[in-house]
């Protein structure tokens, strides 16, 4: 394969998120994809259940099938993740630490939590609530994510300054997410401390939960997984 110079660099592991069509589903499996985003928010324009039914999503075989959550209810969770059959649980709204701890009594022991760190404007005021929001989950959590935050609770394409996340130590692995493009990874670079994972989804769409292949493809083969 003649691969293009890579300007970029790529963590390990990439997800995929906002997934509705179970062809594109296959293909993400066949190109590697390590986690497989769904989206359980109704208000989202991607959100999963208006396209597939909760067993389609159960057929698929993949381990990394994560659900994303905002601020529902503890019993619908876990419903849907048994139902689903997922490994992962994003929780990406404003769930506290009390949340987690007994979402985590309720659900399957193997299954993974993600907890969502919104980040706003860079200043002394988001700093404080970044520090305190990790050192408050630090022992919930499995991994956190750090997205944009915006009118939306996700999806807003849009990204944050990254390097405040130079400003702390962060405990965990976690996924870097909030507009990620062709045009912006390259700023990966300027990360002391690399995420273990990005995280793709509206710059990669042709509209809302129509993913563009061609174009993560494209992403993928310009720099291999795990270079940074
Ligand atoms: O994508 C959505 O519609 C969505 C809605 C509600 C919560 C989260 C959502 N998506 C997550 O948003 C981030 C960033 O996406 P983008 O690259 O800025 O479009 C990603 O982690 C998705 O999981």
């Amino acid at each position: 394969m003649n691969l293009q110079p890579s300007t970029y660099n790529l963590p390990p592991q990439l997800k995929v998120c906002g997934l509705t069509k179970p062809d594109q589903i296959q293909e993400l499996i066949s190109m590697k994809t390590d986690f497989l985003g769904f989206i359980f928010y109704e208000k989202s324009p991607r959100y999963v259940l208006n396209q597939m039914k909760i067993v389609d999503i159960l057929k698929i075989s993949h381990p990394g099938k994560t659900g994303v959550f905002v601020n529902e209810k503890i019993e619908t969770v876990t419903h849907i993740a048994k139902k689903a059959g997922l490994h992962l649980i994003q929780l990406h709204g404003d769930e506290s630490e009390d949340f987690i701890i007994e979402l985590r009594q309720k659900l399957e022991p193997s299954i993974k939590i993600i907890k969502v760190i919104r980040i706003g404007n860079n200043n002394e005021e988001t700093k404080i609530k970044i520090k305190e929001t990790i050192n408050s989950l630090i022992s919930v959590v499995d991994y956190f994510l750090f997205d944009t935050d915006g009118k939306a609770f996700g999806g807003t394409g849009k990204q944050f300054d990254w390097t405040l996340l130079n400003e702390f130590k962060i405990p965990l692995p976690y996924f870097l997410s909030g507009g990620i493009s062709e045009e912006n990874i390259e700023n990966i670079n300027l990360l002391n401390q690399k995420p273990f994972a990005i995280d793709i989804n509206s710059k990669f769409e042709i509209e809302p939960g129509n993913k563009d292949l061609k174009k993560i493809k494209k992403f993928i083969s310009k720099s291999p997984k795990g270079t940074i």
